[in-house]
């Protein structure tokens, strides 16, 4: 990204120009466009075909949930009926049993080779808890428009990338794991696939697409990409949520964050989660330090100022030597990140979370991480990662894992007296 000779300050002062002037530009009209779209897709790609329920309603086990799969697969039939997307309400519709639906799901991947063992690493805390743990996953699921059309994943088949199968096995992963909260990133397909189906198991999700979505650019695209936070309405209570730009140096950027705080129904403790994407690519480290400043700003209000327990998920596009992890790692907020209990001195983060071969060669970086507040909350267990071996020579996405990025798991649970110091 640098030229040589050229000095940093000078080329992030073009950064800087350009993307000022790129916001100048579109900002004005995009703001507008982007609130239109949103709306527009959720008209769109909402559940709201009433044939849905009347099959749901009608049909019991493995047909009902073929139905409710199937209804995904095709995200078009919702325009048959347009007559019937004025009025979402999926919050309706019939439950749905996460086995049936694991079993629906092998029964669509049933040509692919089975899924990757990956085993939860105890990691024996001195805090039992009296309370069942909350299970927080993070992942960057891959933007169906983005690992098509622009990724560039030059060892991947593109048959691996079908979104029919492909949603499969993100599913199946998430089924697998049953996490408490999800937090996911390069979310594409929120309205038609990732919320029906998720209501239906019992969660509650937000979804903030990016303003100005490089999915968008894409030929038949599904609409923008954005975070997508979850979690189970029988284990927690919303008390708020944010839905926050980022800013880099005042300027509002094209990365966004969502902040949600809960109640544990159990214990009636309240922490907050939040999930972000921040900017990608080499030579954007400062503008990621700067995304990664507001947010923690924004954080210590939420928390006002750390009294409140905090767990932050997120593809931070930086690896542990960047500033914007840094900042993080030092911040008065009291973090730590959960991954790194995984590495024999408790001090290391795993050697990668993404590993995928693009034009420019192999990529293995370690990009995603969960931070949480290390005076209030202890980590229980977390899931291990992929080996080199289970990735196999081609990387990722593959017929085994759907996604770039490996998904972090990690079980937290309060730390029975907290001592005031988050
Ligand atoms: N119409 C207009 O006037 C303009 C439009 N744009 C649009 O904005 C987009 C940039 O948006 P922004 O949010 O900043 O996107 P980012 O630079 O943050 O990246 C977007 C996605 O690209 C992936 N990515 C990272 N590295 C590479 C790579 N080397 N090759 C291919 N993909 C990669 C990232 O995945 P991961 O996080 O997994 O690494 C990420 O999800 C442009 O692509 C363009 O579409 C930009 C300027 C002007
Ligand atoms: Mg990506």
């Amino acid at each position: 990204m640098f030229l040589p000779g050229c000095p940093r300050d000078f080329f992030f002062s073009l950064q800087s120009i350009w993307c000022w002037s790129f916001w100048v530009d579109i900002l004005r009209s995009t703001e507008e466009r982007f609130s239109k779209l949103y709306y527009h897709l959720r008209r769109k790609f909402l559940p709201l075909d009433p044939c849905t329920q009347i099959v749901c309603s009608m049909g019991n086990g493995t047909s009902r949930l073929y139905s409710a799969l199937a209804k995904t697969l095709n995200s078009s039939a919702a325009s048959q009926h347009p007559e019937y997307l004025v009025s979402p309400d999926s919050e309706h519709l019939e439950p749905i049993d996460p086995k049936e639906l694991l079993e629906e799901c092998r029964a669509v991947l049933h040509t692919r080779p089975p899924r990757f063992q990956r085993d939860f690493v105890d990691l024996r805390t001195d805090c039992p808890s009296s309370h069942p743990p909350i299970r927080v996953m993070q992942w960057n699921i891959l933007a169906q428009a983005l690992g098509e059309g622009k990724d560039n994943f030059v060892q991947c088949p593109v048959e691996a990338l079908k979104w029919e199968e492909r949603k499969c096995l993100i599913l199946e992963e998430i089924l697998a794991y049953q996490p408490d909260i999800l937090c996911l990133q390069e979310v594409d397909h929120y309205f038609d696939t990732f919320q029906p189906l998720l209501s239906r198991l019992g969660y509650q999700g937000t979804f903030f697409p990016k303003p100005w979505s490089p999915c968008l650019d894409v030929e038949h695209n599904n609409g923008p990409d954005g975070c997508a936070l979850f979690f189970l309405q029988n284990r927690f209570k919303l008390v708020n949520s944010a839905n926050i730009r980022l800013t880099a140096m005042t300027l509002k950027t094209n990365q966004v964050a969502i902040a949600q705080t809960l109640e544990c129904k159990e214990s009636s403790r309240q922490f907050c989660i939040a999930v972000t994407h921040l900017k990608a690519r080499t030579g954007w480290e400062r503008f990621r330090s700067a995304q990664g400043c507001d947010l923690l700003q924004n954080l210590q209000n939420i928390t006002q100022g750390a009294k409140i327990p905090l767990i932050v998920c997120g593809d931070f596009n930086a690896e542990p030597t960047e500033e914007v992890y840094k900042h993080f790692a030092s911040s008065s907020l009291n973090l730590n990140s959960a991954y790194k209990l995984l590495s024999a001195d408790g001090q290391s983060e795993p050697p990668y979370t993404t590993w995928k071969i693009r034009t420019s060669g192999e990529c293995r970086h370690t990009l995603d991480y969960i931070w949480y507040s290390k005076h209030a909350l202890s980590v229980k267990s977390a899931l291990d990662l992929l080996t080199e071996e289970q990735i196999g020579p081609n990387r990722l996405p593959s017929f085994n894992y759907p996604s770039d990025h490996l998904s972090l798991v990690c079980d937290f649970s309060f730390n029975e007296e907290p001592d005031g110091l988050l």
